[in-house]
């Protein structure tokens, strides 16, 4: 049991750095956003999505998260505008939750936690030749997170909640054809971004953030099926149920987090 513990510890947020010192790095995420100390920047143009001819293959349990992974060989599903200089190619989306409903997302509101928070991974293929090259580069990488509030059903989250049971142990993948993540936006495109990190391993300061200001609904019900997702594999012993995947906020060390009008 003690094994266990002391394993537990050594893959938590706190002791990363032993074998990431960039953890300590001087633009980590996430970090708490305080809204009325993010500087309105009139140079920020909106955010353009073109999501419309995005090709979702898979859906699988990386042991971290449940991602859903779509076809990056063009430019077919983008994200452009506000801070990006160019288009950078949908790769990946991913979610981070807790176990219970106050806690659960990465980035913090003045202080204040969400359920869950969705993150839409983009890479710079203009300047960089492969995704894994673009995640060690300082802008080889845009992603989008997007705050899960719990209340009523969404919509179309069944979609993605309802293959859960297929991926519940890590190291499992199925086909996931067809899904346009454009569902899973909020109304509104406002957001706040900041230069930042990964926020796992290895934690490589390469993203652009771009966190939008409005939060999408799901139930407590959908958020449920996603904490029956399983941390170990099918063959281990110890079934450890996927919960509390949030790395917490980080030293803002100085930087501007600017906002969209
Ligand atoms: C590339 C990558 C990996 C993990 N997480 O949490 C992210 O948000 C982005
Ligand atoms: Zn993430």
């Amino acid at each position: 049991y003690l094994s266990l513990l002391f394993l537990g510890w050594l893959t938590s947020p706190s002791a990363w750095h032993n074998k990431y010192p960039v953890a300590h790095g001087s633009r980590q995420s996430p970090i708490d956003i305080v809204p009325h100390q993010a500087s309105r920047d009139p140079n920020l143009s909106q955010i353009v999505l073109n999501y419309d001819r995005c090709t979702s293959i898979n859906i699988s349990n990386n042991g971290h998260s449940v991602v859903v992974e779509f076809d990056d060989t063009d430019d077919r599903s983008v994200i452009q505008g506000g801070p990006l200089d160019n288009p950078y190619r949908l790769k990946q989306f991913h979610f981070h939750w807790g176990e219970k409903g106050c806690e659960g997302s990465e980035h913090t509101v003045s202080g204040n936690s969400y359920a869950s928070e969705l993150h839409l991974v983009h890479w710079n293929a203009v300047k960089y030749k492969t995704f894994d090259e673009a995640a060690t580069a300082p802008d080889g990488l845009a992603v989008l997170g997007i705050f899960l509030d719990t209340g009523d059903d969404h919509r179309w989250l069944h979609t993605i909640t309802d293959a859960l049971y297929m991926v519940k142990f890590k190291g499992s993948i199925t086909d996931f054809k067809d899904f346009n993540p454009k569902c899973l936006l909020p109304s509104s495109l406002h957001y706040w971004t900041y230069l930042g990190s990964l926020t796992t391993p290895p934690l490589h300061e390469s993203v652009i953030w771009i966190v939008l200001k409005d939060p999408i609904t799901v139930s407590e019900k959908q958020l449920g099926k996603f904490r029956m997702l399983l941390f170990t594999g099918e063959e281990e012993d110890q079934r450890l149920r996927m919960e509390n995947n949030f790395r917490p906020p980080q030293p803002l060390k100085g930087r501007k987090v600017r906002s969209s009008n």
